[in-house]
């Protein structure tokens, strides 16, 4: 049985990249669980419905054969045989995505699929990065970390990848998509038990070891070394 590393934060905090080289580093799986809330939400826009209507988000969640990966050196995602892994990070996927994640049903359903990935992963580990995995997915995880960021230091990051993007707004929008996610699920405090990292005046390097500390600490604590 692969064992939950779990980390949340809020958008733009390095979730994603700093699981990525902790899971390439350690021969761990990485689970980008909001790649699964993009890719719902990129269906239901490709069939022409509104992320704010809960029927149409429900509707294409019952036709929805996401193929979402462990590797860390392929994140690819699709549906079907139709690859998303570039549609879903366009900035009209994560102005919508908020709106597929409000439904309770939605995350229910999207939580069953990322426990049973695990479970059936090949690695000893699997780092399980997104929103409500130390809290709701994998509570009982022995390794459960909050990864954060000034919000002025997560947006200038964020606007430093997409280059011809007007800062202002991809600061507007990354707030945004924050204030509505966080009133469905708490990534903005550290749940009892959850370490905290934040890597506010830490470089990417820096942030990366800050994480490893903290999972070598845990799993030591557990395993009894
Ligand atoms: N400590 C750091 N110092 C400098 N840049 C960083 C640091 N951590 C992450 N980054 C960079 O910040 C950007 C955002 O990181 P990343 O995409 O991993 O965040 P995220 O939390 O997964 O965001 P989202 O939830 O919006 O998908 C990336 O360009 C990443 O390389
Ligand atoms: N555990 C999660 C993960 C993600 N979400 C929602 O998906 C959106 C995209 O996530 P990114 O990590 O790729 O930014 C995010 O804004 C949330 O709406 C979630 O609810 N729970």
């Amino acid at each position: 049985m692969s064992e939950f590393i779990a980390i949340d934060g809020p958008a733009g905090s390095g979730k994603s990249s700093v699981s990525a080289a902790i899971a390439r580093r350690r021969g761990y799986g990485l689970l980008d669980t909001g790649a699964a809330y993009r890719a719902l939400a990129w269906h239901v826009l490709e069939r022409g419905g509104h992320t704010d209507d809960t029927d149409a988000v429900l509707a294409a969640a019952a036709d929805f054969d996401l193929r979402l990966g462990l590797d860390p050196d392929d994140r690819s995602v699709a549906i079907g045989d139709t690859d998303i892994t570039a549609a879903i990070r366009e900035p009209r996927v994560s102005s919508a995505v908020s709106g597929v994640a409000r439904i309770p049903a939605i995350r229910e359903q999207v939580n069953i699929f990322f426990r049973s990935l695990v479970a059936r992963a090949p690695q000893p580990a699997v780092v399980v990065e997104g929103r409500d995995i130390t809290t709701v997915v994998a509570p009982d995880a022995p390794v459960r970390i909050l990864l954060t960021a000034a919000p002025e230091v997560r947006a200038a990051r964020r606007a430093g990848e997409l280059s011809g993007e007007n800062a202002a707004e991809v600061a507007a929008a990354l707030h945004k998509r924050d204030a509505s996610d966080s009133a469905v699920v708490d990534f903005l405090n550290a749940a009892e038990g959850v370490e905290v990292v934040d890597s506010t005046h830490l470089d990417f390097s820096q942030t990366i070891d800050a994480v490893l500390a903290v999972i070598d600490r845990k799993q030591g604590a557990e395993h009894g070394r």
